[in-house]
Parts: C-alpha cells; structure tokens; sequence
C-alpha cells in the first residue's frame, strides 16, 4: 500500500511562541514603519474570512546587512536558536534560517539571510541580495562608524531590489555594551538617519535578549500585512474569470469563474 504524505503534513506546527495575534508595536514612533495600534482592518477581516489568497504558501525574504562584527549572526541565532554566541566567527558569504510564524492564524514565513560583512566576502553576499522584501541593516550602538556605513549598506541592498517596495529596519546592536548617555547620544543620531531613510528604528542586544523577539515579531508582522494588502489589491483588480480559490480535495490552486470569491459570499 502507498502513503501519501502531502509537504504541507510533514511539516511540524508552528511554534507555540511564533504565534501573533496582535500588532507588536515600534520600538520609537518617531521613526516607525507606521504607528496603527493594530493590524489594518481590512487584513484582519480577510484573514478572518480565510481570503489571503498565496500569503499562507509564502516565504518572505529577509537580508540582514552591516558592517563586519555589528553582530548580524548573534542577532538571528539569538530570535532563531535563542543562542548566544561570545567569540566572533566572519559569515563567510551568506547562511539562512527559516522561522515560522502564525499571523492572526494565517501561516507566514520568513527567510532569514546572515550575509557578510567583510569586505572580501561582501561580492558574494551581494549576490543573494535580490528578492528581498525586508532590509534589516545593522550598526553596532558603540561604533559610530557602523552608523555612518549604513547609507552605503542602503545603496548596496537596494541596487539589487526594488526600492519602493523594500521594508526597511534600522537596527543597533550590543545595547548592553553602552551606557544610558553614550547610548542616548548615538541614538539621536540614529533615529534622523532612520527618518531619512524611511526605516523603522529598534535597539536590540542580543546578548541578554533585549527586544530581539519583539522586533522579529514587528518585522513579520509588518511584511505579512503588506503581503495581506498586496494580495487583496490583486483580487480586487482581477477580472471575471481570475479568482483564485483552493479546492479542499485536491489543494491545489485554481482559477473559477465566479464573480466574487468563494469565501466571500458564504
Ligand atoms: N556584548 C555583546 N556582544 C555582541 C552582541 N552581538 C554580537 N556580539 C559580539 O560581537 C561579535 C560579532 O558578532 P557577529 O554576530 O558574529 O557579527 P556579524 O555582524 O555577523 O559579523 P560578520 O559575519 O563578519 O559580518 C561576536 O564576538 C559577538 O559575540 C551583543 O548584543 N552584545
């Protein structure tokens, strides 16, 4: 007898600590992605209706970039392994790592990508830059030159993208390393380059942990909602003849000829 064992089933729940039921709120509202107490009501609704059309298949890419040692593989081996790691090994190149999350009960994804900051392996970092829907560039909160990178990390991680439609976090690293003064007067600093730069600014540290989680939950839930809101655009612009619906026998997707979607009209 044969078993069919679907990819879907084989894969593990999510994570009883990757489930987001609310909007995490930003870490400064004078530089956040945007300052809503909670999710868009129209995202709520459509998950509520099951009508997020691809979301729950997607994978959302994520690049993390900076200088070398700001502490980019601490951060995620932090959120990822809740792991902590006191001698420094160079990324050569890239690494990655899946995390998985529940959004308002809607399963959603992000790929996670370490890249290098090295010089010498920066050429074939840049390379999996493209595809990236969330920048994350990294400086770390006691070396101001890593803060004065951040615009050429920008421009690097935007070569390969396209800018309009990039989320960007601006992140400080080794927050327990800094004193309240030294850590208030960079993060002036900071919080105008974010501004400039339309990016959502967090200070993390990921040696004790400090709002590692908080921010990684801000992130998904913010690429999620964009993805929730792209995809209700798309259905809305769709002709007579395109929705997509999923047949619960086969799971596969398809497209009917009905006017509206089938988990509208219920
Ligand atoms: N005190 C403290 N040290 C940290 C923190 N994050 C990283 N470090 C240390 O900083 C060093 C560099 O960290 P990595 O995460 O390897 O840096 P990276 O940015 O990935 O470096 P590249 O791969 O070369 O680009 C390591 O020795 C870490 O232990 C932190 O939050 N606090």
């Amino acid at each position: 007898m044969s078993v069919r064992v679907s990819a879907m089933s084989v894969l593990p729940p999510v994570r009883r600590d990757r489930i987001i039921a609310q909007l995490p709120q930003y870490f400064k509202k004078e530089a956040a992605l945007h300052t809503k107490d909670d999710f868009n009501n129209k995202v709520r609704t459509a998950c509520q209706e099951q009508r997020t059309g691809t979301v729950g298949f997607k994978i959302s890419k994520v690049i993390v970039v900076g200088d070398l040692a700001v502490g980019k593989t601490c951060l995620i081996n932090r959120f990822c392994k809740d792991a902590f790691d006191k001698n420094y090994k160079a990324t050569i190149g890239v690494d990655f790592e899946m995390e998985r999350f529940e959004v308002l009960g809607v399963p959603f994804s992000l790929q996670l990508w370490d890249t290098a900051g090295q010089e010498r392996f920066k050429c074939i970092a840049s390379t999996y830059y493209r595809g990236a829907q969330v920048v994350i560039i990294a400086f770390d909160v006691n070396d101001v030159a890593s803060l004065g990178h951040v615009r050429q990390w920008l421009e690097d991680a935007l070569k390969e993208n396209d800018p309009t439609a990039v989320q960007l976090f601006l992140v400080g690293t080794k927050k327990d390393l800094s004193s309240p003064a030294q850590y208030s007067r960079i993060e002036q600093d900071a919080l105008k380059l974010a501004q400039e730069m339309r990016a959502e600014y967090w200070a993390v540290s990921s040696l004790t942990g400090e709002n590692v989680k908080e921010f990684f939950f801000r992130v998904a839930s913010l690429a999620f909602e964009t993805n929730v809101l792209a995809e209700l655009e798309k259905s809305g612009s769709r002709q007579i003849g395109d929705v997509v619906r999923i047949n619960s026998t086969s799971n596969k997707l398809y497209a009917t000829s009905k006017k509206k979607h089938p988990n509208c009209c219920q």
